[in-house]
């Protein structure tokens, strides 16, 4: 495939090198060009410019875009979208008043995932994913994490990563895989989270890594899930195998979580609802990325991150769905990037900026997305006609998506 974006009203994120990930100020800073002109070739960014220097070369498709924005494609750098079936009874129970923390207690949350997840086929698990893989595309993402957790058995979490592997085969973007077996405490352990901890560390996790099934590694740091000793095995336990840690910390309380992963530098702190002054002062003295998951406080009605704080203390901050059955039903990027601007008062440049280039490092896939940037993947949106980019986020839940792009084939086919 060979073919020119032309009379592109503004191409965005536009870095000639390999870029940093953006703190602070930083982040308000979006290159773009007017008026510009964008080249694929076999899948990959070639060149680009502005019209004003565009040489027609009548042997190259060109495709015009008068009017239309482009931009890389969002980088979700924190989903679990492989599971199986629904929650949405416990949907229910919340509109009824119960909280999270009681909808599990009642057999809710994440073990009835796993009951379901167990009992189903690796085929109709794919088959489910799938189906959530090709709407998360449609609507914009080109790269994706996808963590296990929802099988807390052997068998079960190696199901999904092989699910989510399969994905990686058969659809061409970057899919990065996390083991979470550490996600909640199978009912079968008793209350011993040691025991199930110890599982985890030496029976899944060497099957895991032998299997070469992942890629990072996880646990959910939280009271009634798991403490900082657990935390602490799991990230070092990833250590040992070269698995850097993603870790889901301070979503309802800050306990020592982040400064415990601040300290061992993990990749990322994800959730970050709670989030004291002492906390940001432990991010400070790391490589940690913070992530903030806008959609999950929506949904559960929880704070959100606090974006401005992380940005006033020169920190990054990156964006992402969290699409699971419990907290966060929806992958929709477009949908976080509105919650940024309009719940944590993120500028759209900042949200950009956020759900691009810093969450490709959030990935560790900064070499190949997150930027318009010569030899990069050309996994890229292109938007209707519409009046700024800054309309993307202001018009929440409307789309705005013509065409999505990954490695230069087109995704959406309109009948
Ligand atoms: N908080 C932990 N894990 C998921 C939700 C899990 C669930 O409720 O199924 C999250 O990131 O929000
Ligand atoms: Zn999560």
């Amino acid at each position: 495939m060979n073919f020119i974006l032309v009379n592109i009203k503004e191409l965005l994120q536009v870095r000639t090198s390999a870029s940093k990930i953006l703190k602070g100020k930083a982040l308000q800073d979006l290159p773009t060009l007017k008026n510009a002109w964008l080249h694929i070739e076999n899948g990959i960014i070639v060149d680009y410019g502005e019209m004003k220097d565009f040489k027609i070369d009548s042997s190259i498709k060109s495709i015009d875009c008068t009017g239309k924005i482009v931009l890389p494609t969002w980088v979700d750098s924190h989903t679990h979208l492989v599971y199986a079936g629904n929650r949405e009874s416990e949907f229910v129970d919340k509109i009824k008043g119960l909280s999270y923390a009681e909808i599990a207690a009642k057999g809710g949350g994440i073990v009835n995932s796993a009951q379901q997840l167990q009992e189903t086929s690796e085929e109709e698990l794919y088959k489910q994913s799938k189906i959530r893989l090709q709407e998360v595309i449609a609507q914009g993402t080109g790269a994706v994490e996808i963590k296990s957790g929802y099988g807390l058995t052997t068998a079960a979490e190696m199901k999904m990563l092989r699910v989510a592997k399969k994905l990686q085969e058969d659809f061409d973007l970057p899919i990065k895989t996390t083991f979470l077996g550490a996600h909640a405490l199978p009912k079968k352990f008793n209350g011993n989270t040691k025991a199930y901890i110890d599982e985890v560390i030496n029976k899944m996790l060497p099957k895991v890594v032998n299997e070469n099934l992942a890629d990072f590694i996880d646990v959910f740091c939280e009271k009634g899930y798991f403490e900082l000793e657990d935390t602490e095995r799991i990230i070092k336990a990833g250590k040992k195998y070269n698995l850097p840690a993603k870790i889901h910390v301070n979503q309802f309380t800050s306990f020592g979580g982040l400064q415990l992963s601040a300290e061992e530098n993990v990749l990322s702190v994800d959730h970050l609802e709670v989030l004291t002054d002492e906390d940001i002062q432990h991010l400070k003295k790391s490589t940690t990325l913070p992530v903030a998951l806008p959609s999950c406080s929506f949904y559960l009605g929880i704070p959100y991150t606090p974006a401005r704080k992380l940005i006033e203390n020169d920190l990054p901050v990156v964006l992402a769905s969290d699409y699971n059955p419990g907290s966060t039903p929806s992958g929709n990027m477009n949908f976080v990037i509105s919650l940024a601007c309009i719940k944590m008062k993120m500028t759209p440049e900042e949200a950009i900026n956020a759900a691009t280039i810093n969450a490709a490092f959030a990935m560790q896939v900064e070499n190949e997305v997150g930027s318009i940037t010569k030899g990069k993947r050309a996994n890229i949106i292109v938007t209707q006609p519409i009046h700024s980019y800054a309309f993307l986020p202001y018009s929440f839940g409307s789309n705005h998506i013509e065409q999505v792009y990954i490695k230069g084939n087109p995704q959406i086919h309109n009948s």
